[in-house]
C-alpha cells in the first residue's frame, strides 16, 4: 500500500524539497499552500494532491480538514512545516502579529492533529506527527518575540500529543536553526548568522529531510525535539 503524508506549506523551500523527495520515493503527497508559485504546478503534475489554505483563516483550516477526512481513510504521516518568520518590528499592530504566529504555528497544527487523529489511528501501523518548531523555541529572539513564542507553544504540543495519541502515533518536533537563507539576506547578515554556530554553515534542505526520515523510521523515539543547530548552544 502506498504510504501517504501530508506536508504544510509545499510552495517553496523546505516544504518544495521535503514533498519533491517523498515524491521521488513513491510516496503519495497531500500539501497544502498559500501562494500558487509554479512549484504549486508541478507538484500537482507529479500526483501530488494539492489545497490552498491560508491558516490565518480558521474557517479555511476546517474546510481543509473536512475536504481530507472525507476523501482519505488512513494516514501515515503529517509534517507541520508551514510558517511565516514574521518580525516584531512588522508594520501590523502588536496583536495581529501575535494572532497570526498563533494561528499559523499553533491553531492550525492543533486543529489539523486533531481533526485528522481518526486517519492516523486507523489499522496497525505505527503513524507520525512531525512539528517543525525552531532552535529560538527554547532561546527566544529578541526580534522575533512573537515567533518564538508561538514556536515554543508548537514545541509544548509535542508534549502533549504525544501522550494522547500514543502508542499508535509517535509525535516529535524538529528544531532547526540555520537551514536556508532567505534570498533578500545580505553578506553582513549572512556573515553574521553562520557565526552564531560552532560549525558555522547553512544546513540545508536535506538537514532537515535527514531527521524526518530518522523519525519516520523509529520505532521508540516520541515526545521529543531533534535539534538541528550546529552547536549553535555551545557558542
Ligand atoms: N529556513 C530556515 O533556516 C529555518 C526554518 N525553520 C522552520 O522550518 C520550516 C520551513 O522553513 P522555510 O522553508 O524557511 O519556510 P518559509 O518561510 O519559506 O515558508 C514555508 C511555507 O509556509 C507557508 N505559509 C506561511 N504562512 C502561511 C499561512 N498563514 N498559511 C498557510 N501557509 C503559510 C508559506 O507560504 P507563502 O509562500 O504563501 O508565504 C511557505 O510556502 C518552518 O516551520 C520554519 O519555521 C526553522 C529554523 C530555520
Ligand atoms: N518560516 C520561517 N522560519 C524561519 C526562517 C524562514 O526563512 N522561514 N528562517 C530562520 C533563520 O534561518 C534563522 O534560523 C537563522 O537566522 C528561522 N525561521
Amino acid at each position: 500500500m502506498q504510504p501517504t503524508i501530508l506536508i504544510t506549506g509545499v510552495g517553496k523551500r523546505i516544504g518544495l524539497y521535503l514533498a519533491n523527495d517523498f515524491i521521488a520515493r513513491g510516496y503519495h503527497v497531500i500539501g497544502t499552500f498559500r501562494s500558487h508559485y509554479a512549484s504549486i504546478d508541478t507538484l500537482s503534475e507529479a500526483g501530488a494532491d494539492l489545497y490552498c489554505c491560508d491558516f490565518n483563516q480558521a474557517d479555511e483550516v476546517d474546510t481543509f480538514i473536512d475536504a481530507i477526512a472525507s476523501k482519505y481513510r488512513q494516514l501515515d504521516a503529517i509534517i507541520h512545516n508551514a510558517s511565516q518568520w514574521l518580525p516584531d518590528n512588522s508594520p501590523l499592530a502588536a496583536s495581529d502579529v501575535m494572532e497570526q504566529m498563533m494561528r499559523v504555528h499553533v491553531t492550525a497544527p492543533y486543529q489539523i492533529n486533531l481533526g485528522l487523529e481518526k486517519l492516523l489511528t486507523t489499522g496497525e501501523r505505527l503513524t507520525d506527527i512531525i512539528h517543525l518548531t525552531d532552535y529560538v523555541a527554547t532561546k527566544g529572539s529578541k526580534k522575533h518575540i512573537a515567533y518564538a513564542a508561538s514556536k515554543a507553544a508548537l514545541e509544548n504540543m509535542t508534549l502533549s500529543f504525544a501522550t494522547k495519541l500514543a502508542p499508535k502515533v509517535k509525535v516529535n518536533s524538529i528544531a532547526p536553526a540555520l537551514i536556508c537563507f532567505n534570498d533578500h539576506d545580505d553578506e553582513d547578515y549572512k556573515q553574521q548568522a553562520l557565526a552564531k554556530s560552532l560549525l558555522e554553515r547553512e544546513a540545508g534542505e536535506i538537514e532537515v529531510l535527514n531527521a524526518v526520515n530518522y523519525l519516520l523510521g523509529s520505532h521508540y523515539v516520541t515526545g521529543r525535539s531533534l535539534a538541528l543547530d550546529g552547536g549553535r548552544h555551545l557558542k
